[in-house]
């Protein structure tokens, strides 16, 4: 019955992190069961989750069976019905029994709406459900475009070239990223990124899954926005160390080895410090450090808070790079809302939960929640304001926390590069964020100011879609302004954004630099006003 309990938690997204479903399973490693099954049930039972939804309200078994959830009734429904191999659990197990026991019904229920509508046979309806759950396409009414697998090219472990010469050599390479696109998921094609280096994108939907390259890890999904911060910290640029201060999963650690290792450079030389507060999180960096071949570059501090951690430290004496990718709002992750809606049958009022009934069982998914809010009837303005003003005080919090992780980076003594970034598309998670940072005694006495467009690796200067230009305006008018900082109009310009649903292809995402030379801060610390005595925030979003 576990396999159902772990597909229960996947579907409600109890570890509450980003990334799409599969990434999702794949990164989980607590389970005893092989990813690629549980994958395969919760998908398939996602595909179905409409029609199962009428066939367990129809055979009322929800009103019956009190043990019995909502998700768990459509798995092993799904299992009962259309596996071949039938409920992957004891014949003796209740929750078996309990499903077992309307068997007839169930069936009985399934045939009915089958024929009603219109499939002869149930091959007739397996395909059709096949078909309307693969598409993945250009919405051209919207002008949404859907989001390609981006596979960046594991350095450490392979090259380019030899990935070129195995992996893809029966593939065909377009220079157009919208050929990609619009190609469907099985079509081998691929487009080379301009921005960044080893990267490609493959279609939508495109199974890595069975490739033998992406088992071994020589291949890595990530998403093209979150290879930004690594290549924006550039560590070949200067000779020290690295901190990646909130590191779990690891994708942006793993990039960073990899961009901090080279050929000629003896192993050791360089190395990189990896922070992660949470202790379960950090099992998961430390598989993933492992898998890509990044031990000896990479010293994992679990359960570590990068805001005890000494600047001056001597540990940390080398460290000229820091990266931080805090926890953010997520609002621009793409994965969860690119996944299929998971339609939950309706418990009976006898049967639903009680207010307060803690049963992790019966936690529901966002998706699910959704699902439930549009059944909902339409909420009244005064929710809507209220709403808003949840959203902006969460926001504000978040802010907050990552001002202060920012700041703390900032005093490190021989640090001249730190790159921030989020998975978010509020300005005041980013260039507020930004802002307030540059206008901070840490930033001033200490002498960091913005990374300019101009000084930015060409991958990443050439890249069109810059920083909310009146957003800035509008927030350096509202702080009292020093000599010496740069324009809302530069700092606009040295700000990356990344847009989701475009034809960029990427999720949505914001990354700025932070630069100094430790050879010219003066000791006249400006006094701007700002506190700097903030609350921690624990955060939401932990993206990929
Ligand atoms: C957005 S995720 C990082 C994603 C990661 N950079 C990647 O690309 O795979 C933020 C991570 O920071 C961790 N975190 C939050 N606050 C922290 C702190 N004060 N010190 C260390 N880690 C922290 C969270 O637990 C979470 O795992």
């Amino acid at each position: 019955m576990s396999l159902y309990y772990d597909a229960v938690a996947v579907i409600s997204n109890e570890e509450r992190v980003g990334g799409s479903l599969k990434s999702r399973i794949y990164a989980n490693k607590s389970s005893k069961h092989a990813p690629a099954q549980i994958y395969a049930l919760v998908s398939e039972t996602t595909k179905w989750s409409a029609v199962l939804k009428e066939v367990i309200e129809k055979a009322g078994i929800l009103k019956i069976e009190k043990k019995l959830t909502d998700v768990l009734a459509l798995l092993l429904v799904h299992d009962l019905i259309l596996s071949k191999r039938g409920i992957a659990a004891p014949q003796s197990h209740a929750l078996c029994i309990a499903v077992n026991r309307h068997r007839s019904r169930l069936n009985a229920e399934f045939t009915k709406l089958r024929i009603r509508k219109g499939y002869p046979t149930l091959q007739a309806f397996r395909q059709s459900i096949d078909a309307s759950s693969s598409a993945s396409s250009y919405d051209q009414e919207n002008e949404i475009y859907p989001h390609p697998r981006w596979v960046r090219i594991n350095t450490l472990k392979t090259s380019w070239d030899k990935q070129l010469k195995s992996t893809f050599a029966d593939f065909e390479e377009t220079n157009v990223l919208e050929n990609v696109l619009k190609a469907s998921k099985n079509q081998r094609i691929f487009h080379v990124d301009a921005n960044v280096e080893n990267l490609i994108a493959l279609p939508p939907l495109y199974d890595t899954s069975k490739m033998d390259a992406y088992r071994k890890s020589l291949l890595i999904l990530q998403d093209k926005a979150s290879c930004f911060p690594a290549t924006l910290l550039d560590p070949m640029a200067h000779d020290g160390d690295m901190i990646d201060a909130c590191a779990a999963p690891g994708n942006k650690t793993t990039h960073l080895a990899a961009l901090s290792s080279s050929k000629d450079m003896p192993s050791g030389q360089k190395h990189i410090f990896a922070f992660e507060r949470d202790t379960k999180r950090a099992e998961t960096l430390r598989k993933m450090v492992a898998q890509a071949g990044a031990n000896e570059l990479v010293t994992i501090l679990g359960s570590t808070d990068f805001l005890q951690v000494v600047p001056t430290d001597d540990q940390y004496s080398r460290t000229t790079g820091i990266l931080l990718d805090p926890s953010c709002s997520g609002s621009g992750i793409v994965g969860r809302d690119e996944e299929p809606a998971f339609h939950v049958p309706t418990i009976p009022a006898q049967s639903a939960i009680q207010p307060g009934h803690k049963s992790k069982k019966r936690k529901r998914s966002r998706q699910v929640e959704k699902q439930r809010a549009a059944e909902s009837p339409p909420v009244q303005e005064e929710s809507i304001e209220e709403a808003d003003d949840e959203t902006e005080k969460r926001l504000e919090a978040l802010a907050s926390f990552q001002l202060k992780l920012l700041l703390h980076g900032m005093k490190f003594p021989d640090a001249r590069r730190i790159v921030y970034s989020t998975c978010s598309i509020h300005v005041q998670e980013n260039e507020g964020v930004v802002i307030q940072a540059l206008m901070s005694e840490a930033a001033r006495s200490n002498g960091w100011t913005i990374l300019p467009r101009m000084q930015q690796p060409p991958g990443l200067q050439a890249w069109s879609i810059r920083g909310l230009r009146s957003e800035c305006e509008q927030l350096m008018a509202s702080l009292p302004h020093a000599a010496g900082l740069p324009s809302a109009k530069e700092v606009a310009e040295a700000c990356i954004r990344c847009e989701k649903g475009t034809a960029e292809g990427t999720m949505g995402f914001f990354v700025c630099g932070f630069s100094r030379d430790p050879q010219s801060v003066t000791s006249t610390a400006l006094d701007t006003g700002l506190n700097e005595n903030i609350d921690e925030w624990d955060g939401f979003s932990d993206s990929e």
